[in-house]
Parts: structure tokens; C-alpha cells; sequence
């Protein structure tokens, strides 16, 4: 028998695709949405400002701001909510899919080189690359190098498998920038099997190396199970496509899941609400009290809410089946500062996608003083000039306009952020702002006129360390909830959830657009 009714608790992006899906699934099931902010999408926020001085519109992303094609959920989305004509492509071959860059501080030593420097995307290029000393010999000599997991692990953080396979320069300097660029976290503290499963795979596969697993084909049973996605034209849409985004910004995606919801009749949408607890009651169904009105009592439950809130949700006075390990991962915060310049991005920075900034050799700084902790840079002008206007066809020459954004906190001591978030709010431009312009004249090697426009999105806990053990810790939390391995419902039946209450987001399976949606997909299917 279908649900009767299923309450989805966050309205973040795994919270509106479960929706969306389980709306989909269960055509006569009750779906209620709760969602504790006025606004739908969660970390996706996007933003458009007009700036009179230069005639331009802008617009501007707070969370993620690109995604690549390789996720077919995503291309689903796009295809079921119909918004072909939205989408922005940025080709393999342009400038920001090719050039990528790392920035080294003077600081870091005196040996290696410094600077902006571009990453090789091939061993040709890598040749001729100053980072060659670094990447040269730990890639060709890590296939000679004996098998050297150790047999009594079955995790361990990326920056261990980095060390032990390339060395510790390599590990420092690519895999802690890799991770700020994802994870905005310290790589010595990341699982390598939640956060990066195919390196863990290509060294099983490549017998101890890592090179040779990537360079083996994968055996059939490593790959992937086979899912039909309903993605109409997209993929051929996407053909060439390194990354892709929306003209009116990420937000697109969720204002149209939302008004799908809303044009849904079996589903209803509660925003503001409060969710104060959690209750299993003695008819199995599931009590869920919130700020907005009456408890909901739903026969199912997807919670969609990061792991902690979930845990508090479940702490209360009640008495409930335990659930583990919903408060073992710690979480990042990061400062997300859009800066506006009224040059064309020739007179700011190079053509490409943007800089990551490895760890420093001494670790992170204890306190912020006049460090900005600044993880990396993304050169917005050039992947999503599409989004502003008046249109610039030469736009790296000739465009009004820079737009670009800096990336602050993660692992760095973060300093306090000013009282107005964004140049529209104020007219003087604060210490925070002058301070990050500092180390990017550095960082860019050069002047910079003043920005016309800057914002800071403060996300708080936005991305979770997923911490070495963490896909065994999911497996116990699913068997706790009576969900087998694969999802579906195991034999401890007898246990008080009785698989209908599933518990998904960024903290359980990945943190990607792609990871959410993709989850918010897959939730439920044992509910048939
Ligand atoms: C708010 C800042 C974020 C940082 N990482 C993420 C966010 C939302 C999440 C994230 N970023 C990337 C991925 C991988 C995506 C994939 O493999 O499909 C994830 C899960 C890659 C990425 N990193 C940066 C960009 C612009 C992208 C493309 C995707 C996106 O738009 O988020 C730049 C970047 N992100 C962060 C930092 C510190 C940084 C530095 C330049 C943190």
C-alpha cells in the first residue's frame, strides 16, 4: 500500500527534489514540505543587481554556481521542469574549462614556485609547467612504488592516501586545494571513501597504484548500476559542455521545483515553520511538531535536515529509537564575497575558471589577525558572463564589467564579519572588504580599481566533513532505521522505525548538487 501521507522535512534541494519525486511516485499520497526559512533552495541563493554607474545588470551567486553535465538527475530536473531555453554552457575548449589555476604565497618556501600558477591539464603541458617539480615526479614514480595501504584500514583521510601515494609536497599543495575547492575543509581530517571513492577504487584496482588503476578499465561489477533518467534533449544539449549554469543564476532550479510543488495538488508547502520535534507514536505513524500550526502526522518521514538539527529534533523528552552517529561530522563555514570591478576582467585577472590556495606548510593559523584565510577565487566573468548584461560578445576585453568571488574560512579562523553584508546597505566600505582586496592585488599580481558593488553571504555550517569511517557510520544509521544497504527494508523490522523515516542530504551521501538531487531521487522506493 502507497504512503498515506509523507512528511518532507527541509526545504533545501534534497528536501524539494524528494518532493518533487516522491510527488511523482505516489500520486495519491499526502506530501507535506516544511521548511524552516521564508525562501525554498537552501544554500542555493542567487541575486540580481543593477549598477546605473557602469548600465549593467549583474547577477550574483551566494552558493553553488555551476554544475557539470555529468549528473543525469540534474538533466532530468532540467527536462521535467522545462527549462531548456535557461541554460548557459561553458564549451570544453573555452578558456575557463581549460585554465585552471593554484596560488602559492611567497611564504610557503623558498624552493617550489610561487605565485599564480596554472595547473597542467595534460602530461605534455605538465612538462612545461613550473609546477612540474611537484607533479612530475610524484606522478610518474607513484606506479613503481610498492603497494603501501596498510591491511588494517578500511578508510583514512585524503591527505593520508595523497602522502602515502605521492608524497607529502604533492599532498599538501593539490589534494588540501582539491578539498578547499569542495569541502572548504582540512584534507587531513576528509574521509578519502565518502569524499573521493574512485581514488580509493583506482588503487585497489591498480594493484596499491593509484595511476594505474585510473589508466586500467573498470570490471563490470565496479560499474555503476544502470538508472533510466527521463532526460529528454538535455544531453544533447550539453553536448562539449565542460560546465553549465542558468541564466538567472542556480536559483532557476529551485524557484522551478518549487512552482512545480506548488502546481502539485497532492502536495502542500509550509515555510517559517519551526520544526520542534519528532515523535514515533504507538500506531507507527510519526508526530511532527513545528511553529506554523497543529502537528503533522505523516506515515512516512524524509528528513532533508542537516545530521545535527535532525539529532536535536530527535533529543527531546520523547522516548525514540536511537539513531547513531547523526553528530560525529563537523561542518564548514564558509564567507562566499562577490566583488564587482568596473574594468573588463583583462585589466583583473587571467582568463580561466579561478585559483585554489593549498594549505600552508606550518597548517592553518590559530587566529585571524590580518590573515584573510582566503581557500580560493572564482572568476565569475569568465563562466557566467552570460548572466549579465548589456550582452559583450569580446566580454574578457571589452565587458563593463568583472564579477568574481572569493571564498573565505573553512579550516582558517575566521574574523568577524561587518555589521552591513553588502555595498547596497552602506556607503563606506569596511575593514573586511579592504583587507580581502589587499591579499587579492597580491594574489593577482597587480593594481585594482575599487570594486563598485561587493557582497558577503555568511553560510554558516554549509558543508559537512565527512570524516574517515563515515560509510560505515551511514550504514549502521540506516540499519538503526531498519533500511538494508541498498535502501531497501531489512529484517530488523522489529526496530521502531520500520524503514519510514529516511533520513538524506549533504551530511548522509555527498555534498554536489548532482549528490542532492540525485538522493532526493532515489528516497522512498521501498515505500511501494
Ligand atoms: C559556498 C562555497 C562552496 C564550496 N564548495 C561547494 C560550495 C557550494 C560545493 C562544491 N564545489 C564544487 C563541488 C564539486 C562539484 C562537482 O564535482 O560536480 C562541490 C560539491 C566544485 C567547485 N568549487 C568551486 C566552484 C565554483 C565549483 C563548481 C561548483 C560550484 O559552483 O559550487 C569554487 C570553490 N568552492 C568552494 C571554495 C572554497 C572554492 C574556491 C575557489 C567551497
Amino acid at each position: 500500500m502507497p504512503p498515506t501521507h509523507i512528511a518532507v522535512l527541509g526545504g533545501g534541494l534534497t528536501g524539494l527534489s524528494s518532493a518533487i519525486h516522491l510527488a511523482r511516485r505516489f500520486p495519491t499520497s499526502k506530501i507535506s514540505l516544511i521548511e524552516r526559512q521564508d525562501v525554498l533552495g537552501g544554500w542555493v541563493r542567487s541575486e540580481r543587481v543593477k549598477l546605473p554607474q557602469i548600465g549593467a545588470s549583474v547577477l550574483l551567486e551566494g552558493g553553488p554556481r555551476s554544475l557539470r553535465p555529468n549528473g543525469k538527475s540534474v538533466l532530468e530536473l532540467i527536462n521535467l521542469l522545462k527549462l531548456q531555453d535557461e541554460v548557459i554552457t561553458v564549451p570544453r575548449t573555452a578558456a575557463p574549462a581549460k585554465a585552471r589555476f593554484l596560488y602559492i604565497p611567497k611564504s610557503y618556501g623558498s624552493s617550489g614556485p610561487s605565485g599564480l600558477q596554472r595547473i597542467p591539464s595534460s602530461i605534455f603541458s605538465m612538462i612545461s609547467s613550473s609546477l612540474a617539480s611537484v607533479m612530475l615526479p610524484a606522478i610518474l614514480f607513484e606506479p613503481f612504488k610498492k603497494a603501501n595501504r596498510p591491511s588494517n584500514i578500511s578508510d583514512e583521510s585524503v591527505d593520508s592516501l595523497f602522502t602515502r601515494r605521492f608524497g607529502e609536497t604533492f599532498a599538501r599543495t593539490f589534494g588540501s586545494a582539491l578539498v578547499h575547492g569542495i569541502y572548504a575543509t582540512d584534507s587531513r581530517t576528509l574521509s578519502v571513501r565518502a569524499a573521493f571513492p574512485a581514488i580509493w577504487e583506482a588503487e585497489e584496482r591498480g594493484w596499491g597504484s593509484v595511476v594505474r588503476g585510473f589508466l586500467m578499465p573498470k570490471k563490470k561489477k565496479e560499474m555503476a548500476e544502470q538508472e533510466t533518467y527521463e532526460m529528454g534533449n538535455v544531453p544533447d544539449m550539453m553536448r562539449g559542455t565542460s560546465v553549465y549554469s542558468f541564466r538567472d543564476g542556480m536559483e532557476t532550479l529551485t524557484k522551478a521545483m518549487e512552482r512545480k510543488l506548488q502546481a502539485t495538488p497532492n502536495v502542500s508547502i509550509t515555510k517559517n515553520a519551526h520544526i520542534s520535534g519528532l515523535k514515533l507514536l504507538d500506531n507507527q505513524e510519526m508526530e511532527i511538531s513545528h511553529s506554523q500550526s497543529t502537528p503533522i502526522v505523516a506515515s512516512h518521514v524524509v528528513s532533508a535536515l542537516p545530521l545535527h538539527v535532525l539529532h536535536n529534533l530527535m533529543n527531546g523528552p520523547q522516548n525514540i529509537p536511537l539513531v547513531p552517529h547523526l553528530t560525529k561530522n563537523p561542518t564548514s563555514t564558509v564567507h562566499v564575497i562577490n566583488l564587482v570591478f568596473p574594468s573588463p576582467p583583462k585589466d583583473v585577472h587571467p582568463e580561466g575558471f579561478g585559483y585554489l590556495i593549498p594549505r600552508p606548510p606550518d597548517g592553518y593559523p590559530k587566529t585571524s589577525n590580518s590573515f584573510s584565510g582566503i581557500l580560493g577565487t572564482v572568476f565569475d566573468s569568465c563562466s557566467l558572463h552570460e548572466q549579465d548584461f548589456p550582452p559583450t560578445e569580446d566580454y574578457y576585453n571589452a565587458a563593463s564589467h568583472t564579477k568574481l568571488t572569493i571564498m573565505t574560512g573553512g579550516p582558517y579562523p575566521r574574523p568577524p564579519l561587518p555589521l552591513h553584508l553588502s555595498s547596497s546597505e552602506c556607503d563606506v566600505t569596511p575593514p573586511f572588504i579592504w583587507n580581502l582586496l589587499d591579499q587579492l592585488k597580491v594574489q593577482l599580481g597587480r593594481e585594482l580599481p575599487d570594486p563598485i558593488y561587493w557582497r558577503i553571504w555568511n553560510n554558516e555550517a554549509c558543508i559537512p566533513t565527512l570524516l574517515p569511517g563515515h560509510l560505515d557510520r551511514m550504514e549502521e544509521m540506516k540499519a538503526s532505521l531498519g533500511l538494508s544497504s541498498n535502501g531497501g527494508p531489512s529484517d530488523a523490522i522489529s526496530r521502531g522505525w520500520r524503514a519510514r523515516l529516511a533520513v538524506v542530504g549533504a551530511g548522509v551521501g555527498g555534498v554536489s548538487v548532482g549528490d542532492c538531487v540525485e538522493a532526493g531521487r532515489r528516497v522512498g522506493r521501498e515505500w511501494v
